[in-house]
């Protein structure tokens, strides 16, 4: 157990690994989740309102958050989604906010000693007790309570929109965005690029797709453990080489495992803003934003790996020309982070364009 520098504490945090560590509460309550950090310096508006962080408790390693203010404008959502914050200082602003949505939250504690713990015993269950009256009994049986990211088997339906709902573009090209829990960059990136993003919920059907006689079929980033997205890899299935797909981090995920590939978990996965990525093919090295905890572990046979992670060799990005597939495993849309892979978004809307891509070919045996 270490102590932060104030006398009085009122938050616990109970770790899986036994420890119990002091922080001062900034905003209270008892709640619990997976414990992971960002790296990333700047973005905290866009990250805590990133639905892929749902059922996490976020951790920042940078030791103030909070030195711009908060701007709706910024939010990739209409709501904060992980289930407690941490950093070493909060300024007033974010921890008004986060009061406001009821997030707990603390800082003055060490982060960077709880960030190596992160990396060397890899992402862990923690829970939180925060306010006057909060001991570290609480946070105890808030870890008690706290089930693993896979076990959250229904995940999709805590983020995802309730109904269909369209993003008019000027252009002809029409996209269906399954939403598991999208960041609103991923549809304005699309919509800046010309083509009308109909956003469907996580559980769409094949006909509420068809109906929309969309170009592409899209699959977003969310929260939890690719593997308990069930319908939305039977939509993959479904349209694979009828129309081009394409995916973003979780939406990688499905894509692959709809295709025949594997997903796994990672150990404490890839939070921040430079990660270095590898394309295959040219040798260039762009710096991306990221935020997952599983991984592609085998592409299948239908998908190539086109882009690999510069530190552990990760599969970054997928491609299968037969097919009409490009996902991403990190964010192209950034918000935060660098617009240095935007491109992926003219890709994606190139497919609809390239020659032999039509609705009636059915290259993988149904
Ligand atoms: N940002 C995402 O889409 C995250 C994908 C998935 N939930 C993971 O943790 O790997």
């Amino acid at each position: 157990m270490f102590r932060s520098f104030l006398v009085m504490s009122d938050a616990y945090l109970a770790l899986e690994d036994g420890r119990v560590v002091e922080a001062r509460g900034r905003v209270p309550g008892r709640t619990r989740g997976e414990l992971v950090f960002t790296t990333a310096y700047t973005g905290y508006e866009e990250s805590l309102t990133d639905p892929s962080y749902e059922e996490q408790v976020l951790t920042f390693s940078y030791p103030l958050i909070g030195n711009y203010g908060v701007r709706a404008e910024r939010f990739e959502s209409d709501r904060v989604h992980p289930r407690a914050a941490v950093a070493r200082e909060f300024t007033d602003e974010v921890v008004e906010w986060l009061a406001e949505e009821d997030v707990p939250a603390v800082d003055h504690l060490d982060t960077r000693d709880l960030v190596t713990s992160i990396r060397e015993e890899g992402a862990m269950k923690v829970g939180i007790a925060v306010g006057e009256d909060a001991t570290p009994e609480d946070a105890k049986e808030e870890l008690s309570k706290c089930k693993g990211m896979s076990d959250h088997v229904d995940i999709g339906a805590q983020v995802t929109t309730p109904e269909l709902t369209t993003f008019e573009g000027d252009g002809d090209t029409t996209v269906a965005l399954v939403d598991c829990g999208a960041k609103q960059s991923i549809a304005d990136s699309l919509v800046d690029r010309g083509a009308t993003v109909h956003v469907l919920p996580y559980d769409a059907t094949a006909e509420d797709v068809s109906e929309l006689e969309p170009d592409v079929l899209f699959i977003s980033n969310g929260p939890g453990d690719p593997k308990n997205y069930t319908a939305t890899r039977e939509l993959v299935e479904e349209f694979a080489g009828d129309i081009p797909l394409a995916g973003i981090c979780l939406g990688q995920q499905i894509v692959a495992s709809a295709l025949g590939g594997t997903t796994e978990k990672m150990a404490f996965g890839h939070r921040g803003v430079n990660q270095p990525v590898r394309d295959l093919q040219t040798g260039k090295v762009v710096m991306t934003t990221q935020n997952h905890g599983y991984t592609v572990a085998d592409p299948g046979e239908h998908l190539d790996v086109t882009q690999v992670n510069v530190n552990d060799d990760t599969a970054e990005g997928l491609a299968s020309e037969e097919l009409s597939v490009i996902t991403r495993q990190y964010h192209p849309e950034a918000h935060p982070g660098p617009h240095d892979s935007l491109g992926f978004f003219d890709d994606v809307l190139a497919m609809t364009e390239s020659e032999g891509n039509g609705r009636k070919r059915r290259v993988i045996a149904d």
